[in-house]
This record gives C-alpha cells, structure tokens and sequence, in this order.
C-alpha cells in the first residue's frame, strides 16, 4: 500500500509571499496544498513543519477523511486560522494525490461538472471616481460580467482595496503594518455616490459587488445597505464583523441588498449561525483557510439547505493551488455563487504552473489529474520570503478599527 514518504514546506515569494506544501508518495505520487495565511506566513509553515510534518509520514494519503479528523481532533485545541490552514493544505495535497492516483481531473472526484464554467469577479478599483469607472470598463471589455468597486474615499488615505498606480492589489506591501486612517461617516457618504456612478454610466447588464471591509456596525451597515438597494448589488461583502454571528439580524431587517462573509472564517461552525438563519446570501469560505477541499464541501452543503450560494475569497494571497482547487469545487457544487478572481503576477504563474483558464468570464478547470498544478521549487527558492503585514486601520481620533 502507498505510505506518505516525505513532506516539504517551501516558504518563498515568487510575487508575493506562499506556502507551499508538497507531500510525496512512496509510489513517487506528489500532492500540492496552499498553506499562505496573508502577514502570519511563517506562524504556519511552522506548524506544518514542526507539528503536522512529523505525524504525516507513513501514514495512508488515501485516507483523506481520517486524516482531517485525526489532525483536528488531535490538535485538542479548536479551529483557528493557522491550524485550519496547516490542516487545509494537508487536505487539498492528499485530495490532489488522490486525483492523480484515479486518474481523473479533481472535480470529477466530487461529483462531476455541474456548469460550463465558473463565473467570476474582477476588481476595480480607482483613487477616483473617473478612474474607478475606466477600470470597470476595462474589465468590461475583458469580457467580464461581474465586477467588484471600490473607489478611494476623498481626503481619507489608504482605502481599501484601491491600486497604488499599475499592477496587482497587494495590501501586505510593508515590512511593518502601514497605519492607514479610516472615517466612516465620509465613507458612508461617498461610497454610495462612486457605485451609483458605475450604473450610472455602465447599467445593470452585469454584476456589481462591493466590500464594505468589516468597516461598519450593524446598524451603519443596514443604513449602507439600504442606501444602495437602487444599485442592485450583487452583494455588499463583509458589511461587520462576523465574530458575532447574530449581529447580522439587524442588517437583514433593513435592507434586500445580498450579504457576503466569510473569507477571514476558518470552520463550518463560525458560519452555521449566519447561514442557518439565513443571515448571509453567499459564503465565502475558501479552501486555503476553511479545511480544505474536504471541509469546505461540508459548509457549502449546510449552505445549499438554506439557499446560500458560494462565493469563495480568492485575491492574489491565495495561491494558484487555492485557484485551481476552488475552481475544481466551484464546478461542481450545486449551490455555486461566484468566484472571486485576481490574476496572479507572471513571476507567481512562472512557479506555480496551473492548467486553470479563463474565457468569457469564467474560469475553467485543468482536466490533468488531480489539481492540474506543478510546483517548480527550484525556480521558487530564487524568491525568498519577505515578512510582509497586512494594513491596520485606525480612525480620526486614532483608535484601532477593522481594516
Ligand atoms: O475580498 N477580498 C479581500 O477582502 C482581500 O483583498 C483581502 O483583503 C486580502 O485577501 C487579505 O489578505
Ligand atoms: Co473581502
């Protein structure tokens, strides 16, 4: 019988920051699984390293579902996102070995092609209103039918998710977390204005999303929500917080405008509330930090109960491997929504070679075996790790807020 024979974690940054994890069969098999938590890197390639490595040679890498239990119930301490991701990418390698063993492309292991493709968003963004709109009309013309915006707000710097210049998003882009200002009463009064502007000027022949960023409070995000219901969204992503499940109650009461969250989440039970009240239209959990193929598949199955659609996170910090894998789940849930989809820099696709493609606004899955990625470690070790933070927020008298 086939044993897990070796086990290697590659920390590097072909672009930006990844971790990479690569486990060997001794049938010569290799699996891949995407270990990167954007700005805590090393807290799990740690984990991996020094906890997870150690239990996993020798074992069976056929036995996916024993493995989870045995490294969530074996770590005594619950969920997390470094364990969820350390427990994530051992999962989606030995799921990748397992289709490589089958012989068959990753989505025919989990039910078959359930769509011709898998529809995604692009990101637009502007440092202005004018700026904002040529980029989503440059998406547009990419043949994209949703995309998401997020304009800079006047006078407050720093806002999230809004390009500096050329090139890729990258918030994780300072070696120390950069402090940026945060004034909510000038985004609620702007915001509403640039998205208006975009149905405005392009109509409502496409999907428009917007992510709020965790920036409000319950009550702010119902009085966003419903200030926009004219621009029919396709969701508001991340309105508040969602540490408190509930607090999602009184965004519903007010407003129809769909309700996104879940891309910080790491377990099926830190969105069971949420989408068993029907508090969320589309979940965002990703296999890179909600457990993996194996989990993931759990949630979206509790959300189809309840009509919640998928909507997986997928920005460049998440790598190829969470692409193709996403992309491999995505076509064949029944209760898919949409995937998000930044694409990554060449210098990442020169070491990371994945067969996922992208035509007409939506992304299809490589039919090789298993993920259909290959890791090239030689190339990557030519990238080496550079610590990288993410952002904080603070706001006008100083104090921490959400970023
Ligand atoms: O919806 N997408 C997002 O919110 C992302 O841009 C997150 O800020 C980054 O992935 C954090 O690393
Ligand atoms: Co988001």
């Amino acid at each position: 019988m086939s044993r897990i024979e070796r086990a290697e974690v590659f920390v590097a940054s072909p672009g930006r920051n990844f971790v990479t994890l690569r486990i060997t069969t001794s049938d010569g098999v290799t699996g891949l699984g995407d270990a990167t938590l954007n700005g805590r890197e090393l807290a799990v390639a740690a984990y991996l390293r020094d906890h997870l490595v150690p239990l996993l040679i020798g074992r069976d890498p056929a036995r996916i579902e024993d493995m989870w239990q045995y490294l969530y119930k074996g770590a005594y301490w619950r969920r997390g996102p470094v364990t969820m991701t350390a427990i994530s990418a051992v999962d989606t390698a030995l799921w990748d070995i397992k289709g490589k063993v089958a012989g068959l492309p990753l989505y025919q292991l989990l039910g078959g092609r359930s769509r011709d493709g898998v529809t995604v968003y692009a990101h637009a963004s502007g440092t202005d209103v004018p700026s904002l709109l040529d980029d989503v009309a440059r998406f547009l013309d990419l043949g994209y039918g949703a995309v998401r915006a997020q304009a800079a707000v006047p006078d407050v710097g720093g806002t999230y998710g809004v390009r500096k210049g050329e090139g890729i998003y990258e918030p994780a882009s300072t070696a120390l977390p950069d402090e940026q200002p945060w004034d909510t009463e000038a985004y609620l009064g702007f915001a509403p204005t640039y998205l208006e502007a975009v149905r405005e000027r392009f109509g409502f022949g496409f999907h428009l999303l917007h992510d709020v960023h965790h920036r409000l409070t319950p009550i702010e995000a119902a009085r966003f929500g419903k200030r926009v219901e004219e621009c029919r969204l396709f969701w508001m992503e991340d309105p508040t917080p969602a540490e408190n499940q509930e607090a999602f109650r009184l965004i519903r009461q007010h407003t129809t405008t769909p309700i996104a969250v879940g891309e910080v989440l790491s377990s099926i039970w830190d969105v069971q509330q949420l989408i068993t009240e029907q508090l969320i239209d589309y979940v965002r959990t990703t296999v890179v930090h909600a457990g993996g193929i194996t989990h993931l598949r759990r949630i979206f199955d509790l959300a189809a109960l309840y009509q919640v659609r998928t909507g997986s996170h997928g920005a460049t910090d998440l790598s190829p491997v969470t692409l193709a894998a996403a992309v491999h789940l995505d076509t064949a849930v029944p209760n898919f929504g949409i995937q998000e989809y930044m694409p990554h820099a060449q210098e990442t696709l020169d070491v990371f070679h994945s067969g996922v493609r992208f035509a007409d606004g939506m992304l299809v899955p490589s039919e090789e075996p298993g993920l259909g990625v290959e890791y090239d470690a030689e190339a990557a070790a030519r990238f080496p790790y550079e610590p990288r933070y993410l952002p904080v927020a603070r706001r006008l008298d100083g104090s921490v807020h959400d970023w």
